[in-house]
């Protein structure tokens, strides 16, 4: 199979640039595309190389084939307007970056690697608006695929957020596994995370990121995810919540470990009060709403990693959106749960591990006339250190449509 790139030589709408290796991960909620583009002329022979890395003080092992240079981009849609995501793909002329497979029937078809369930249900629709073929990946194996490779390539992926503060997590890539992958879209998977396509999908719950947005939807009219979240942080959900204090007259139920300002019913003071339903305000609604489903979710990935002895959890999804207050619940839940002996940690590029694993299982096929042997960052703090075959730098939020990070490749 040879990547449509490499037969043409077209430029796509960014001067100075190629398309490559598109792919999807389309969701219940959300669509996320990855796609790379080579510098034009970024193509470096080894002397060049050579001394270019000289300077930047990598180690030679890494740096032996010949390089492209580019940049790693990520979008992304609400799935409900894949209209828009279908204009985006044709006005960037991004199906440059499908391939032709030669194997089949009708050789002069593109395909793109897509995975998620959209895949399956918009298949026909990128046929007939694109006249594309969506080459499906596993789901799950792509989220494990996009986290195993985020958490070994990217520079500062991973942090912990607890109280305000957020710290960076050193990963030992000797002693990576085993880890609870916990990915809050829609809903919810919980993944037991083993070695590189070793996992097994635990648990899961319905009641995940699709819920807040849905019911916080339903219960404050917000028109958009973002007004919802925004609503959150002036809210208060102790006017909604009861908290333990308010059923023990004040006090801690100590003798159980319970403080007073443990939430012990979530909306269970909506129920006890003589105000008239519109008394309730959007923001306090839409704050108990984010603290329910994120604590809801952290004391279940808690449970799950028990099980399984796992001291690691890592939470992804675009559910999470780096909000500092969702996070700081599902830490505090974990926490307290496992009495401190676990951590929750959090991704950098969380929305986009299903979308990363789709673009990884373009390997095995040729970059621009190179057969992939690694991607690193362009300026890397410990590139050597990493063992594995794709590494990144990261220096901009994810959050942020077309957001991009710079890249080598190495061949073969
Ligand atoms: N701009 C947005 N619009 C809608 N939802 C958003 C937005 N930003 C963040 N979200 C949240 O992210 C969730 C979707 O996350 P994600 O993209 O990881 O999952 P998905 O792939 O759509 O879902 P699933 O994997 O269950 O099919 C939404 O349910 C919502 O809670
Ligand atoms: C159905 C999927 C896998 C689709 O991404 C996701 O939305 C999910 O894990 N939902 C939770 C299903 C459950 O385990 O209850």
């Amino acid at each position: 199979m040879d990547l449509l790139a490499d037969v043409s030589n077209q430029q796509n709408s960014e001067p100075g640039s190629q398309i490559s290796h598109l792919a999807l991960d389309i969701g219940g909620s959300l669509i996320k595309l990855v796609y790379f583009s080579r510098n034009n002329d970024s193509r470096r022979d080894d002397d060049q190389q050579k001394s270019r890395n000289e300077s930047l003080g990598v180690s030679q092992s890494d740096t032996s084939q010949p390089v492209l240079e580019g940049r790693l981009h990520f979008a992304k849609f609400e799935t409900s307007k894949i209209n828009d995501c279908l204009e985006f793909i044709r006005s960037k002329k991004l199906l440059l970056g499908g391939f032709h497979d030669h194997t089949a029937p009708s050789s002069d078809k593109i395909f793109i690697k897509a995975t998620g369930g959209g895949a399956y249900k918009f298949a026909d629709l990128f046929k007939e608006k694109l006249e594309i073929s969506l080459d499906k990946e596993d789901e799950m194996d792509c989220l494990v695929t996009g986290a195993n490779f985020l958490l070994k390539a990217v520079h500062q992926e991973a942090f912990t957020y607890l109280d305000g503060q957020k710290e960076f997590v050193q990963i030992d890539h000797n002693d990576l596994y085993p880890y609870l992958l916990v990915n809050i879209g829609s809903g919810v998977s919980m993944i037991k995370v083993d070695g590189d396509g070793k996992f097994e999908r635990v648990s899961g719950t319905n009641l995940g990121g699709g819920t807040f947005w849905g019911l916080g939807r339903l219960l404050t009219k917000c028109k958009n995810f973002d007004e919802l979240l925004e609503l959150s942080h002036q809210g208060n959900n102790r006017v909604i919540d009861m908290l333990v204090g308010d059923i023990y007259g004040g006090t801690d139920y100590a003798k159980v470990g319970l403080s007073a300002t443990t939430i012990a019913s979530s909306f269970g003071k909506a129920i006890s009060d003589n105000k008239e339903l519109e008394e309730y305000k959007p923001e306090d609604i839409s704050r108990s709403l984010l603290r329910m489903i994120s604590n809801n979710i952290g004391q279940i990935s808690y449970l799950n990693a028990l099980r399984f002895g796992l001291k690691r959890i890592f939470f992804a999804g675009f559910f999470i959106r780096g909000h500092a207050y969702t996070m700081d619940t599902i830490s505090v839940a974990v926490h307290f749960w496992s009495k401190g002996e676990a951590k929750a940690m959090f991704l950098r590029h969380e929305g986009f591990l299903g979308a990363l694993g789709a673009f990884m299982s373009y390997e095995k096929q040729s970059l621009d006339g190179l057969m992939v042997h690694k991607i690193v960052q362009r300026f890397p703090i410990s590139v050597s250190s990493a063992g594995d075959k794709i590494y990144c730098s990261l220096n901009s939020d994810s959050n942020q449509n077309d957001d991009s990070i710079e890249c080598s490749v190495y061949g073969t």
